[in-house]
C-alpha cells in the first residue's frame, strides 16, 4: 500500500438514525444522524452519559436494532439491512463483549462449550475447535482446566475473560465492547483493559469501545466521539478531545468525572457550576 494513501476504514457509519416506538403511535429518535469511521487496528471510543444512545450505536452496528436512515459499511459492504443469514456469516468478523459477565454467559454451558459454540456454528470440526479452546484460554490467561468448569465457578473478571475469549474465537476484525469493565472493581478493570490492549497489539483487531467513563475511554482509544442526546457533538484524537474539549457538553462531562485529589475535585465542581451557570 502507498504510505500516503489513507487506509480504507473498516467500519463507516454515515447519517445513522434510529428511533423506537413511543406512546400514542409516536416515535422517539434515539440517534440523530450519527457519522464516524473506524480504521483497522484502531480503537474508537464512544463516551456519553446514560441514555445518550451509546449502546444503540453498537447494537445498530451488530444488526440488533432496525435502522431508519443512514448507512453502515463494514469492510466495504453495506450491512445496515443485512439479511439474517448474512448477519450470521458476518459474526465471523464482527463480535461483541457485553457489560455484564454474569448474564452474558450461558450458566449451564461449560467454559469449553461456550468457546466451542461459535466455532462449531461456523463449521469448524469438533477436534479443531477443542484445540482452539486451549489456545483461547491461554490467550486470556485462564488455566486449561477452566474448559471443564461452569461460569458460576468464576469471578466477574474471569467471566469477562471468557467473554473476551469467546469474542476472539472466530478471529474477528471488529469487536463492539459495550461497557466491558463497568461491572468490575477497579483492579479487575485494569487487568481486563490491559488484556484488551495486548490482544489488539497481537491481532490488529479494531474496537468500538463504548463507556460512560471518560477516563476508561481515554485510556483505551485512539479517537473518541462524545455523544449527547443521540448526536455526536465532538469527534477527534483522544488526547485532543480530552485535553482541549471544544463542546460545552464535553467540558461538563470532563469536569464531572471524579478525580482522586479532593482539592482538584472541589476546583472542578466550582468550574462546572460556573460553566452551567453561564450557559
Ligand atoms: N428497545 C428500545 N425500545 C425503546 N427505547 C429504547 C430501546 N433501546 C434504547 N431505548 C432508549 O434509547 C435511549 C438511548 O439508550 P441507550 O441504551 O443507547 O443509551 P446509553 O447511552 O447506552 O445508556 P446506558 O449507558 O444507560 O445504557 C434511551 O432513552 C433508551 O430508553
Amino acid at each position: 500500500m502507498n504510505m500516503h494513501e489513507p487506509e480504507r476504514p473498516l467500519l463507516e457509519v454515515d447519517g445513522l438514525e434510529v428511533s423506537f416506538a413511543a406512546r400514542r403511535r409516536t416515535r422517539t429518535k434515539v440517534l440523530k444522524g450519527v457519522s464516524f469511521d473506524i480504521r483497522p487496528a484502531e480503537t474508537f471510543g464512544l463516551v456519553g452519559e446514560s441514555g445518550s444512545g451509546k449502546t444503540t450505536i453498537g447494537r445498530a452496528v451488530l444488526g440488533l436494532v432496525p435502522v431508519q436512515a443512514g448507512t453502515i459499511t463494514f469492510d466495504g459492504e453495506r450491512i445496515e439491512r443485512a439479511a439474517p443469514r448474512r448477519r450470521r456469516e458476518l459474526s465471523r468478523d464482527l463480535q461483541v463483549i457485553f457489560q455484564d459477565p454474569y448474564t452474558s454467559l450461558n450458566p449451564s454451558f461449560s467454559i469449553g462449550d461456550t468457546l466451542m459454540e461459535p466455532l462449531i456454528a461456523q463449521g469448524t470440526t469438533v477436534r479443531e475447535a477443542r484445540g482452539r479452546v486451549g489456545e483461547l484460554l491461554e490467550r486470556v490467561r485462564l488455566p486449561a482446566d477452566a474448559a471443564d468448569r461452569l461460569p458460576r465457578e468464576f469471578s466477574g473478571g474471569q467471566r469477562q475473560r471468557v467473554a473476551i475469549a469467546r469474542a476472539l474465537a472466530l478471529r474477528p476484525k471488529l469487536i463492539v465492547c459495550d461497557e466491558p469493565v463497568s461491572a468490575l472493581d477497579l483492579t479487575t478493570q485494569h487487568t481486563v483493559l490491559e488484556l484488551l490492549l495486548e490482544i489488539q497489539d497481537q491481532t490488529a483487531v479494531s474496537y468500538l469501545f463504548v463507556s460512560h467513563d471518560l477516563s476508561v475511554v481515554r485510556a483505551m482509544s485512539h479517537r473518541v466521539a462524545v455523544i449527547h442526546q443521540g448526536e455526536l457533538v465532538e469527534t477527534g484524537e483522544a488526547d485532543q478531545v480530552t485535553a482541549r474539549p471544544e463542546h460545552p457538553y464535553t467540558r461538563a462531562l470532563m469536569l464531572s468525572a471524579p478525580v482522586a485529589d479532593v482539592h482538584e475535585q472541589r476546583r472542578r465542581r466550582r468550574e462546572l457550576a460556573q460553566e452551567t451557570g453561564a450557559s
